[in-house]
């Protein structure tokens, strides 16, 4: 059984952005893989050839522009890495035509109310164009309460659908980032006014949440580096929360410590791993536990015996 249903994607770069493979990417906010304009917010009132500068002057990795209408492809094509097609105009196909003839990989959002069949027909539109190069962001559907509700299943059938790989845009709710990792998101789109806080608690998602989830297959050595660095990630997070248990489990037992070692105990464990670890095995897990657990009682007999000290002088 693995978590990670390994579904076949598809790849689409952005410029220097690998999106479908290796890590899971973030769009936008602070410390992001890429950023992006969305023109429509200033109702076309602002030039693109502006926008694209204030943001160009502080960043020099890929950037992805929304239009807000067909005169602002030729700004896009001569300084973008790619188009997005926005959830408000998602269904406006002759500038979707348009889009997709720029010959730039394109970002199609869903609209509030579009069904999947919808959603996926603009990515065939873009491919009637010649342009095969396009990514999947769900985008949330309005709800009764006002606001938007993200769909992951809808995001996962799309990219079961599809092949393409799939991102989620978690405009409303950056809390969401570690569930749309884990429901298969290769991409995770933040809104550019989102706190340093947010964007680095999806950064942290992405690490920890992709490690887990997320089989990669780097094809270099900094992408094998960075990857493997992500499983560090996880792995100093599940020590220090393992070294935790321990502390609790020998302040339980009658007698705690080294002086209550219990051997069948850690045997027991270690064949438990090993069935998920088969790999490894059960002889080379067996030394690497027996380090983690020896680290695990040595913290709890420092913490039990600073207690001793703390009571002893109250
Ligand atoms: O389960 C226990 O009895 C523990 O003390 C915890 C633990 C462990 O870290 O997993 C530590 C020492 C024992 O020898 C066995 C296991």
């Amino acid at each position: 059984m693995s978590l990670t249903a390994d579904l076949e994607r598809g790849v689409v770069r952005f410029g220097t952005l690998t999106v479908g493979a290796g890590p899971v990417v973030v769009i936008g906010g602070a410390g992001a893989d890429a950023r992006w304009i969305n023109l429509r917010e200033n109702h076309g009132r602002v030039l693109a050839s502006e926008s694209v500068a204030a943001v160009r002057a502080g960043w020099r990795g890929p950037v992805l522009v929304e239009p807000f209408s067909a005169a602002d492809l030729p700004e896009i094509a001569a300084n973008a890495v790619g188009a997005v097609v926005g959830a408000a105009w998602m269904q406006d196909f002759q500038l979707v035509r348009a889009v997709a003839r720029l010959g730039l990989p394109v970002l199609v959002q869903r609209a509030p109310s579009a069904t999947l069949e919808e959603w996926l027909a603009v990515a065939d539109y873009c491919v009637a164009e010649g342009n095969d190069r396009v990514v999947l962001c769900e985008s949330g559907s309005r709800t009764h309460l006002g606001g938007v509700t993200l769909d992951l299943a809808l995001m996962r059938a799309a990219r079961e659908r599809s092949g393409r790989p799939v991102l989620a845009d978690l405009g409303g709710d950056p809390g969401l980032a570690a569930a749309a990792i884990a429901a298969g998101a290769d991409g995770l789109l933040l809104p550019p006014g989102s706190t340093e806080r947010e964007a680095l608690a999806v950064h942290e998602a992405v690490k920890i949440v992709g490690a887990v989830t997320r089989r990669e297959d780097p094809g270099s050595l900094p992408a094998a580096r960075g990857a493997i660095d992500r499983v560090d990630a996880a792995l100093a997070l599940l020590l220090e929360r393992r070294a935790e248990l321990a502390g609790v489990i020998q302040r339980l037992k009658p007698v705690g410590g080294f002086a209550g070692r219990d051997m069948d105990r850690e045997r027991r464990l270690v064949a438990d791993m090993a069935r998920r670890a088969p790999g490894l095995g059960e002889d080379r897990l067996a030394s690497i536990m027996n380090a983690v657990i020896e680290a695990g009682l040595h913290l709890a007999e420092e913490r039990m015996a600073a207690d001793r000290g703390r009571a002893r002088a109250e």
